[in-house]
């Protein structure tokens, strides 16, 4: 039977921040899905999330228990990181689309796992939860771009700044927790993949923990000659910043700023700055996730694909790499399967 007409049945695998936002949008916000399945490691927390929200939803033991239940109709998957793989691969199993938050993998091994046992299930099933590329302003930016208004892109200059970051965020998820949004939203930007990265560090700043390199500057060359530099520093405190400036040939263009009132008052000029993810990105959250619901309905499932988490991926473990050698480390990223068009 066509799920065309009818409501689709998401189950949740993870209910910390954003898997707590997502089931309130898909409950709320959005058209035409439900949350009938929710679980967490933490199954207290799960089945708090269900009652906060005034859900009917039934709370799963585990992951796999939820995939397989017959009344889920496709997945999301909030969970950490490195959980996402095996979550991903059994949905593709059982023959469930499946939307999973970025990383698709923590290893371009890993993403590769997922883009082989998707070819060979033979249709699409598999989201990525990058959003960047449904936020307007970076949209805007891309219509510039394509438009030829600036020449040919030269040179990006870029930052990706949170406020601060938790005990358990580690050097390396500058690149795969942070960069790797840039590193999927960049490739799309100037339809180009990148061939070489470098990763060096600055001054470190004294907000952040001892175990944590922060500031890094992550250098990427394409293999139209872009070159891009991406500032990660995610403990900057004064606010989450997202920064993107493309350098063209006869002009410049810039990521717009998220609008915010302009404030006079106390003899200053102000704006505000946002302080969470969850504001900034807010209208692409809502956009890429109706995208999934709609796609899944009318029987298909389109936007950021397993390929794309690959080349994100490959080039991740390039910067990792690059943060424990210093040198100017190669991406090579395999020939994309007929598959992905
Ligand atoms: N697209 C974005 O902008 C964006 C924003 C935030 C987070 N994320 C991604 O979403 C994921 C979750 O991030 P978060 O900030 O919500 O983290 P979080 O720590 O707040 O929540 C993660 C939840 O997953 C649960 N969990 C971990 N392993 C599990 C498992 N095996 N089975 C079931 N539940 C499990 C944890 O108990 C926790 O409740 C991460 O991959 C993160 O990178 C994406
Ligand atoms: O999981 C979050 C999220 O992806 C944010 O968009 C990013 O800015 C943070 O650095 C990351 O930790």
């Amino acid at each position: 039977m066509s799920l065309n007409t009818q409501t689709l049945k998401l189950g949740v695998i993870g209910t910390g921040a954003i898997g707590r936002d997502h089931i309130r949008r898909c409950s709320q916000t959005l058209l035409n899905s439900t949350v009938v399945a929710v679980t967490d490691i933490n199954l207290q927390q799960a089945a708090q999330v269900v009652a906060e929200l005034g859900l009917t939803a039934e709370v799963y033991p585990d992951g796999h228990a939820l995939i397989n239940a017959p009344e889920v109709d496709a997945v999301l998957v909030t969970s950490w990181g490195p959980s996402h793989e095996e979550f991903v691969l059994a949905a593709i199993k059982a023959g469930k689309p499946v939307f999973c938050e970025k990383p698709l993998a923590v290893t371009a091994a890993g993403c590769r796992a997922i883009v082989d046992a998707e070819v060979a299930y033979g249709k699409r099933l598999v989201q990525v939860g990058f959003m960047r590329p449904y936020d307007e302003g970076y949209r805007a930016l891309k219509a510039v771009i394509d438009s030829g208004q600036i020449g040919e892109p030269l040179m990006l200059h870029c930052a990706h700044r949170n406020p601060r970051v938790g005990e358990n965020y580690k050097t390396d998820m500058a690149i795969t927790d942070t960069l790797i949004h840039e590193l999927d939203v960049l490739r799309w930007l100037l339809d180009d993949d990148y061939v070489s990265v470098q990763v060096v560090f600055p001054r470190k700043t004294s907000k952040a923990l001892a175990h944590l390199r922060d500031p890094q500057i992550v250098l990427l060359e394409t293999v139209k000659g872009t070159r891009i530099d991406v500032e990660v520093f995610v403990n900057c405190q004064y606010g989450y910043d997202i920064q993107c400036e493309v350098v063209g040939e006869t002009g410049i263009a810039k990521l717009p700023e998220p609008s915010q009132v302009q404030l006079r008052s106390e003899a200053k000029l102000s704006n505000a700055i946002l302080m969470d993810w969850k504001d900034r990105f807010i209208g692409a959250y809502d956009v890429e996730l109706q995208a999934f619901i709609d796609a899944v309905r009318a029987g298909s499932v389109g936007g950021p694909s397993a390929w794309d988490g690959f080349a994100a991926a490959v080039a991740a473990d390039a910067c990792i790499e690059a943060q424990q050698s210093g040198a100017i480390v190669k991406v090579e990223l395999p020939e994309r399967p007929r598959f992905y068009g």
